[in-house]
Formats: C-alpha cells, structure tokens, sequence
C-alpha cells in the first residue's frame, strides 16, 4: 500500500483555483519521489493543497488509510504529513536546539529523545546546537528545516525546493542527505528545480506540465528520455 496517495487533485488560489487540474501521484514507505517541470507548472501548488495550507476544490489525498485533504493542521500533522516551505522554514532567533523543541511543541515530553533521533541523522545540527538559526548557511538552514520536521516523526516528507539558491556543492550534499531520508516507512516526496539532479537520487518521478502529470515514471527512465530533457530540461545529460 502507499504511504502516500493523491487522486484527481484540483485547486489553486482564489479566483485561480484550477492552478492543479487533477494530478495522481503515489509514493510507497521508504520511496523517494520528484516532481519535476516547468516554471509556473504547479509543482509547489501540489504540496500545498496537499498540505491543507490550500483547500483542493476535488480530489483525495491520502497518508496511510487517512485522508488529509482539507484536514485542520493538527490532523494533517497527526496523520504523519509534514511539509517543509521553501522560505521562512526556520526561526532566525533561536538556537538550532531551540528550533528541533518547536517540532513537538505540542508534546514536550517527545522532546529528547526526538531531538538525538533527529542529531543522530543530520550530525551538522548536533555540532551546531547551540548557533542561531539565522546565523547558519542556506544549506544548513534547510537541514535544520528538516530536522524540524523529523521531530514529528513523519511517514510522509514533503520537501519544496529544498536545493533553491544553494551552491552546487551544497546542493549535492542536501541532496545526499536527502536520499538517506527516505528509508524504513518514511516517503518523501520532493518539488525540485534541479532536475536533473533530483533524477540521479530519486526513485520515481513526475513530471507536471501545466497542472496535469504529463510523464511519470522511473527516475532513471526519465533522466534519460530525450523528450523530456528537450522540453522540460533543457536538453542537458543527466549526470
Ligand atoms: N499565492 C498565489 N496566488 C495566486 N497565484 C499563484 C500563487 N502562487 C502561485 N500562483 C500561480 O500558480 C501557478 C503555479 O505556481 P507554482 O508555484 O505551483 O508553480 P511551480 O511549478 O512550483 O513553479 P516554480 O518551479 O517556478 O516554483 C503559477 O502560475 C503561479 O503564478
């Protein structure tokens, strides 16, 4: 069974709410899935209404046997759905430690023993405890955006554009790391601008083209079709 499930998902922002014009996508426990596409295409739209921060005017998502669409917070959180934002996914004023506590503000008592799962995976948080979280890097920030929702222990980890503004070399690191996330019953799901790179780590992907998946399908399959390093990509080699 899936970890993760949506179905005939529609929606969008205000008066544009066909902005996603019904997408299915699936991710198995331990799977990591792209989605890829052109700018403007609704790759980070998708997480959102997944996400409930948009309500879909049709379709199911689903974690497990529960469905999240339109759920409050609390239940999206509960059902093991957390997405990490592209910006403003850290507090600047506190310390590392100070941030991972605020991934089980709600249940303080979960806090320790989380917080050493949570450095045991991103060992840079644990050397970096004590820094502030607007004195660390772009790339570490995102770690420590991750780590955030590791707290909540989720099934399914929704990352949008988790490589955006990075170096190069700090982007092949957090990809790295990336990979090794998604393991046991942990899916992640990932809305990448780096494409081609995001193909050479993920298991699957999807390619949406105007708010439909025009493409889905092996990671490695997609890498190497001409068609779609053509038209989506750019025509360069994956690496
Ligand atoms: N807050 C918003 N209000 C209205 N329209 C929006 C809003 N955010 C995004 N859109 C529109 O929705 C469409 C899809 O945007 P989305 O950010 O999902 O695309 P994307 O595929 O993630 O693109 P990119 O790769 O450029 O980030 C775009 O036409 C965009 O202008």
């Amino acid at each position: 069974m899936s970890a993760f499930s949506i179905e005939g998902l529609v929606g969008g922002y205000g008066a544009a709410d066909h902005v996603v014009k019904g997408v299915d996508l699936q991710a198995a426990p331990g799977e990591l899935v792209c989605i890829i596409g052109p700018n403007g295409a609704g790759k980070s739209t998708v997480l959102k209404l997944a996400a409930g921060l948009l309500s879909p005017k049709a379709g199911r998502v689903t974690v497990g046997e529960t469905a999240i669409a339109n759920a409050s917070p609390q239940a999206v959180l509960a059902a093991g759905f957390v997405l990490v934002p592209q910006e403003k996914n850290v507090f600047g004023g506190l310390s590392v430690e100070e941030n991972l506590a605020m991934g089980t503000h709600m249940r303080p008592a979960l806090f320790k023993a989380r917080r050493d799962a949570v450095f045991d995976r991103l060992p840079l948080l644990a050397a970096r405890r004590r820094q502030l979280g607007k004195t660390l890097s772009g790339g570490q920030r995102q770690l420590l955006a991750m780590g955030i929702a590791l707290m909540a222990e989720p099934k399914v980890l929704a990352l949008d554009e988790p490589t955006a503004g990075l170096s190069p070399v700090a982007a092949d690191g957090l990809f790295a790391t990336i990979r090794g996330l998604a393991s046991g019953d942990v899916a992640v799901v990932m809305v990448e601008q780096n494409a081609l790179e995001a193909l050479t780590i993920a298991d699957r992907a999807y390619v949406l083209v105007d708010g439909r998946v025009a493409r889905e399908g092996r990671a490695s399959d997609i890498a190497a079709d001409d068609d779609i390093r053509r038209l989506f990509l750019g025509g360069r080699k994956a690496a």
